[in-house]
């Protein structure tokens, strides 16, 4: 049996091996950073503080910062310690807890750091260590095993490496930290005093891993396809420096795949093992997620495919308009963070469907389609791709001052044909996601749960409502001719921003089964002309009568001209008629709050 001086003689060893610990509770909005240096200083501190059973105080810290704000502490290769107190580690940035090795607890028979199948799970049996004796045994709280889930999401029961008699938890956190624009990860060891809630009876691992995943799968299965010619062949670098030691850091499991070859992507989504992944991660532009989703449409298990897995990027191309669009950012240290925390979520595809590739199959677009002056901006100024992004909206500028026309005839099926309408229907279906995303958040207290949004994909789901050689249904309008051939912009989009600065489809939904169609034509007024692109940055250009502006399920575009360019995200296609239809909820991708970045045409509609 431990005898009281055993036991303040280990205590004191505790102490000692902390005392480069800093000391922190669990509050409702992160962990709170109650001492900057030893472990004695902060026991008095924490007399004054009360605690609620599930480790929260209500303490004391008027003054309390968030990590967000201390750009100082970037540089330091080390930040334990260096937090300054009362600093609030927000659960938003924290990447993984875990309780520090088994070899940092002294030998002092006061801690514990015990795992052992419960009896209830199948899983092996597994080595364990029993760093208590007798005496401790008889301590109620070190008796009493915690429910928990190991990495593979096996219930086991626990016992925390703790300090006896204070509920005090050595932890080590990894986070991220602002570092100029960036974020970046880093770790501190912690001391944290918890009591677990009476009803949940969660270790601190598991409660902190809880409150920083919230709604969110964690421990996704990542694999990562880098295209190294992206970007102008920064991307590789962005990946490794921004991205990769946030999403190692998060203890997530990650395989990486560098193409080979232009449309490697495409064959490698072919031939991909679904049940080895949970997510494909395109460290590149918009090319890479292209061509993962149509290689996963060319699958013959293609429903499973797209049940199994969530198509997203990391922002290291020079178009990133999925994370700009999805995380809310083109910063790949951000997307990734992102990626991390994201919900996922469901969004309409496009189905495009010309005479050229029919035989071998329709292709899918998650972006846009275009053509004439925005195909021609995107696709003939890549001799100025130095430019970067300006030079797209150089070459939009220079083509539409320049009168240039693009003769088509175009038949639509419209959703929402008037700006009223259009009007209507964004606010009616961004409410009603609003609610159910809010319902959603209700059902799904814990991480592991399926979203009872999620929509489980069939082989029907692929059907064409309107195949190509059926021709125009009846009930497709022609647009105004005298328009169509004058037409200067033809673009249709599902995604808000196309590029950092270009809010082209402000009233773009993830999955409201519509797209948009924009129309310009080369009759407007240069006077009119220069207000519309001014505009472009804030969404408000589709206010101007002069832009046409629908919510539309389908239309087929025939050009009256070969000398173009017809661009479906981004990629060259041929320039013959085309057709697309929508295809409602097809593709799971991570949505930041499980909503596009606000693109405020609520505000300005
Ligand atoms: N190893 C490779 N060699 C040549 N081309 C490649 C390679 N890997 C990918 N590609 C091609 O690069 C194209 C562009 O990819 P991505 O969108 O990632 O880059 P980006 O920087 O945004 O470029 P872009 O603006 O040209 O689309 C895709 O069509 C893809 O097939």
């Amino acid at each position: 049996m431990e005898n009281s001086s055993n036991t303040s003689s280990a205590q004191n060893l505790l102490l000692t091996l902390n005392a480069s610990y800093s000391k922190a509770i669990l509050t409702d909005e992160g962990i709170l950073i109650q001492s900057e240096h030893n472990i004695c200083h902060s026991i008095t501190e924490q007399s004054d503080s009360k605690e609620d059973t599930a480790g929260r105080s209500e303490s004391s810290t008027s003054l309390i910062s968030c990590i967000a704000c201390l750009d100082d502490l970037e540089n330091e290769t080390s930040i334990e310690n260096l937090i300054p107190m009362n600093t609030l580690i927000p659960y938003g940035r924290i990447l993984n807890a875990r309780y520090l090795n088994e070899s940092k607890v002294p030998p002092n028979k006061f801690c514990a750091d015990i795992r052992q199948p419960s009896s209830s799970s199948n899983i092996s049996s597994r080595s364990s260590t029993k760093l208590m004796e007798e005496g401790q045994e008889t301590n109620k709280e070190l008796r009493t095993p915690f429910l928990s889930e190991n990495e593979n999401g096996e219930q086991i029961e626990s016992f925390q490496l703790k300090n006896f008699d204070r509920n005090e938890y050595s932890i080590e956190l990894s986070f991220v930290i602002p570092s100029g624009d960036d974020i970046v990860a880093k770790k501190i060891n912690l001391s944290i005093s918890y009591i677990p809630s009476m009803t949940t009876n969660k270790s601190v691992v598991e409660e902190i891993m809880l409150r920083s995943y919230k709604n969110v799968n964690r421990n996704r299965s990542i694999l990562v396809i880098i295209n190294p010619h992206g970007g102008k062949g920064k991307a590789k670098l962005l990946f490794e420096k921004k991205a990769k030691p946030i999403l190692i850091a998060s203890n997530c499991s990650l395989e990486i795949i560098h193409t080979k070859y232009s449309r490697h992507a495409l064959d490698i989504a072919k031939d991909l093992d679904i049940t080895k992944y949970d997510v494909i991660a395109c460290a590149s532009g918009d090319g890479i997620p292209y061509e993962v989703i149509n290689g996963l449409y060319q699958r013959p298990d293609r429903a499973d495919a797209f049940n199994k897995l969530t198509i997203t990027q990391v922002p290291c191309g020079s178009g990133n308009a999925m994370s700009i669009s999805c995380h809310w950012t083109d910063n790949p240290s951000h997307a990734a963070l992102c990626l991390l925390k994201s919900v996922e979520r469901r969004i309409d595809l496009m189905c495009c469907s010309q005479v050229s590739y029919m035989d071998d199959c329709p292709r899918l677009s998650f972006l846009s389609q275009t053509f004439g002056v925005i195909a021609e901006s995107d696709i003939n100024t890549e001799f100025i791709r130095w430019m970067g992004p300006i030079r797209f909206n150089l070459g939009v500028a220079y083509n539409v001052f320049q009168g240039k026309k693009y003769p088509c005839d175009i038949f639509v099926r419209y959703a929402s044909k008037s700006k009223q309408e259009l009007k209507d229907h964004y606010l009616k279906h961004k409410r009603r996601a609003e609610l159910e995303s809010e319902r959603s958040n209700e059902r799904v207290p814990n991480s592991r749960c399926k979203d009872p949004l999620e929509y489980t994909v069939t082989e029907g789901d692929f059907e064409l409502k309107y195949p190509l050689r059926d021709g125009i249904p009846d009930d497709w309008e022609r647009l105004n001719p005298e328009i169509t051939e004058n037409l200067n912009i033809f673009y249709t989009g599902k995604m808000p921003y196309i590029s950092a600065d270009t809010n082209f489809f402000p009233a773009a939904l993830p999955s409201d089964g519509t797209f948009d169609l924009i129309i310009t034509d080369v009759r407007t007024p240069i006077t009119k002309i220069t207000p519309i692109l001014l505009s472009l940055d804030k969404g408000s250009h589709v206010l101007h009568p002069e832009v046409i502006h629908s919510k539309i399920t389908a239309y087929k575009m025939i050009p009256k001209i070969s000398d173009s360019i017809i661009s479906v995200d981004g990629e060259r296609f041929p320039v013959e008629p085309l057709q697309v239809e929508i295809m409602p909820k097809l593709c799971k991708t991570l949505l930041r709050n499980g909503c596009y970045v606000d693109s405020k045409f609520d505000k300005i509609c």
